[in-house]
């Protein structure tokens, strides 16, 4: 089993908790936040980012590595909530880090400005 296993599987979860699909927000954390919308769950991302961020720094202060994990647990699946929503899936985005694979991020942002400059911006 891979983790892309793991993620394709939590995303048919998540699809099936849409209201299309009888999501019940009574017996369901996702259908819940889906049935409340956008601002719920990208709110979420926002709070589970902030988590994550305190839960690095405190390992700088003897913290514990795996409130990192936890908390990064908590991010990944509240974006999964806001991909499912928005008609795009966890093997979208292991597709998009493949294609940048072996492409130097100094290099990307140097073509990016190069792009730029000859767009006149
Ligand atoms: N991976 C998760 C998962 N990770 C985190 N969470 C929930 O996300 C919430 C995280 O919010 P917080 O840490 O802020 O905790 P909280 O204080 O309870 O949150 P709020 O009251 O602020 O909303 C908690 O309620 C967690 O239980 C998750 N809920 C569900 N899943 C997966 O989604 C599947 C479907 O879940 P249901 O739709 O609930 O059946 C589950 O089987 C799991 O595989």
């Amino acid at each position: 089993m891979t983790s892309t296993d793991s993620l394709d599987r939590l995303a048919a979860v998540i699809e099936s908790r849409k209201p299309a699909h009888g999501g019940d927000p009574e017996k369901s954390y996702v259908a819940r936040l889906l049935h409340k919308g956008p601002d719920a769950f990208l709110k979420k991302i926002g709070e589970e980012a902030t988590e994550s961020v305190m839960a690095a720094k405190d390992i700088d202060y003897g913290g514990d590595p795996q409130k990192l994990v936890n908390e990064v647990a908590d991010l990944w699946f509240h974006c999964m909530v806001a991909l499912a929503h928005y008609g795009k899936s966890p093997a979208d985005v292991v597709a998009e880090l493949a294609r940048r694979e072996g492409l130097s991020g100094l290099e990307e942002k140097a073509l990016r400005k190069a792009q730029a400059r000859e767009a006149g911006e």
